[in-house]
């Protein structure tokens, strides 16, 4: 298990709201809470940054996080991410928001430590580029885009 470093930044985290963790042994993300002080209605097609109450410092650069929505409340009530899927640099220190997008056409009600959107690590491979004339080639060569095919 990693450690990695977390500023509290609103006082209910870690009491009323608990930290961010992995629910069960085999979780790959940890939810992350509305960190907001009364419900709050996302208009059907809005987008609102949500703070969720902390920082983290990844700090190794072969590790970043990311932000994806969490199912249920993406398929069956349309709140998804603005930015599709947010991306914490390691190097990040600032507060941790979640852009929650309602692409639905019902207006939705965010409760006061409601979880969002689940924290997700990953590891990174920093890379520099070597510029060439020709690449030596592979079975799939410039094919792409659906070209083998649908079925
Ligand atoms: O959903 C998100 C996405 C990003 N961030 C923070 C962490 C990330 O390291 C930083 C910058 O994100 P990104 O590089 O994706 O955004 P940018 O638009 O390129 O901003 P910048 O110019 O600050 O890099 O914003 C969040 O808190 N939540
Ligand atoms: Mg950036």
């Amino acid at each position: 298990m990693k450690q990695i470093e977390l500023k509290i930044l609103d006082a209910r985290i870690g009491k009323e709201f608990p930290l961010p963790e992995h629910a069960t042994a085999g979780s790959a993300g940890m939810d992350l809470r509305a960190c907001i002080d009364q419900p709050m209605i996302i208009q059907s097609g809005e987008t609102q940054l949500i703070p969720t109450g902390i920082a983290i410092h990844i700090a190794d650069p072969n590790l970043a996080a990311t932000i994806l929505p969490r199912s249920g409340l993406g398929h069956k009530h349309g709140i998804v991410l603005g930015n599709l899927v947010g991306l914490i640099d390691s190097d990040y220190q600032g507060p941790l928001m979640v852009s929650c997008w309602n692409r639905s056409e019902n207006a939705f009600t965010l409760e006061a430590g409601e979880r969002l959107a689940q924290l997700v690590f990953l590891p990174v491979v920093q890379a520099t580029f070597e510029v060439v004339d020709s690449f030596e080639s592979s079975d799939r060569g410039e094919g792409g885009f659906g070209h083998s095919g649908k079925l």
